[in-house]
């Protein structure tokens, strides 16, 4: 039985155009896994509220990051489904990989139909997040296994739960952030800035904090040598419940007043660049940590499509299928 690779990120605006941006949203904070509220009470507050204004402020945000072939999010998620398929073809492994967008498109339906019409009778669901949370990682299961209802003849699945302590991660990043010092210097803090979630979530059990938590020791790990003390902080706060701190805007103003005016940013539970990293870190935050005294602000970027990353994506993908391919390919793996 053939089998196929389904990458799968959270979704992006088709354009910077407000209804494009509403569009998404609305699917996107629908989600009862994202916003946990009766929907009773919260599409009132959805529509009459937060669509309206949100993606009217959002318009300006995209436009300053957008790309010349899209969204962020999405040229480097479809570059980095490229390079896994350029690198499979070249070690003749015959496994398609296709991408998915959780929200908007390419729709997990569109890319699941891809599949089955290449005959892949076993889906490996690659969910590009390090860290586990049930708001990212969860629903993309969920979605799934919804459309999978309407299929009589399922295909197998597998899914990649979480990857944060994988070496292929890991050291890629740890490359990455030594590489960026080695040619610009050391800064006097690193800060590993990862998405938030609302402190509810990891009350109720979800292991997201704690994945946070074992990448900073691993990076920390790693990085022992450099001499350069390494703190996290969690970004992206939405709506007036308490989320996981220290927030890492109010961790950057900080910064100054106790001597760190130099600080390297990373965002370790991204794998490709987006609104978040490149609009609320790269630009916001650090104008915040420039006007309480900070003097230098660093951001590095994503993994999104480096050759050690990929590589290390590689090596996890095909730890994940093995048993699955025919013998010959199982042989390459
Ligand atoms: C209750 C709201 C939200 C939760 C919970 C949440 C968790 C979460 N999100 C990501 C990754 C991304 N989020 C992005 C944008 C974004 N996230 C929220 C809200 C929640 N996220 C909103 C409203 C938005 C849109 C932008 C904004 O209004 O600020 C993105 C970027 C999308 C893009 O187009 O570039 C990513 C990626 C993770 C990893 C996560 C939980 C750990
Ligand atoms: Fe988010
Ligand atoms: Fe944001």
């Amino acid at each position: 039985m053939k089998a196929g690779v389904l990458l799968v990120n959270l979704g992006t605006p088709s354009s910077f155009a407000a209804r494009d941006i509403r569009r998404y949203l609305a699917e996107f904070l629908s989600d009862r896994r994202v916003v946990e509220l009766p929907a009773v009470l919260w599409q009132p507050i959805l529509r009459g509220v937060i669509l309206p204004f949100r993606s009217r402020r959002l318009v300006h945000k995209y436009q300053q990051v957008w790309m010349e072939g899209g969204s962020p999010l999405l040229v480097h998620s479809l570059a980095q489904a490229q390079k896994i398929a350029e690198g499979f073809a070249s070690q003749n492994l015959p496994v398609p990989v296709a991408l998915a967008m959780r929200y908007g498109k390419p729709s997990l339906a569109s890319a699941l139909e891809d599949l089955r019409q290449q005959n892949c009778e076993r889906i490996l669901v690659v969910p590009m997040y390090p860290q586990y949370a049930a708001s990212t990682t969860a629903t993309i299961l969920d979605k799934i296994a919804s459309i999978a209802a309407g299929f009589r003849d399922q295909p197998e699945f597998r899914f990649i739960k979480r990857f944060y302590h994988e070496p292929g991660y890991i050291n890629a990043l740890v490359s990455k952030i030594k590489a960026f010092w080695q040619l610009n210097g050391k800064p006097q803090r690193l800060l590993l800035s990862f998405h938030g979630l609302p402190q509810r979530s990891v009350n109720q059990g979800d292991p997201y904090f704690k994945d946070c938590e074992g990448t900073l020791h691993l990076l920390r790990q790693a990085l022992a040598g450099e001499g350069v003390k390494i703190d996290a902080s969690f970004q992206s706060r939405f709506g007036a419940e308490k989320w996981l701190e220290p927030a890492t805007q109010a961790t950057l103003e900080a910064y100054p007043a106790k001597g760190v005016k130099r600080v390297d940013v990373i965002c370790p539970g991204f794998v490709a660049d987006c609104l978040e990293t490149l609009e609320e870190i790269q630009l916001e935050c650090a104008g915040a940590f420039q006007q309480a005294g900070g003097e230098q602000f660093r951001y590095i970027p994503c993994l999104n499509s480096d050759e050690q990353w990929i590589n290390g994506l590689d090596g996890i993908i095909k730890r994940h299928l093995q048993g699955w391919c025919p013998a010959q390919s199982d042989q390459a793996l």
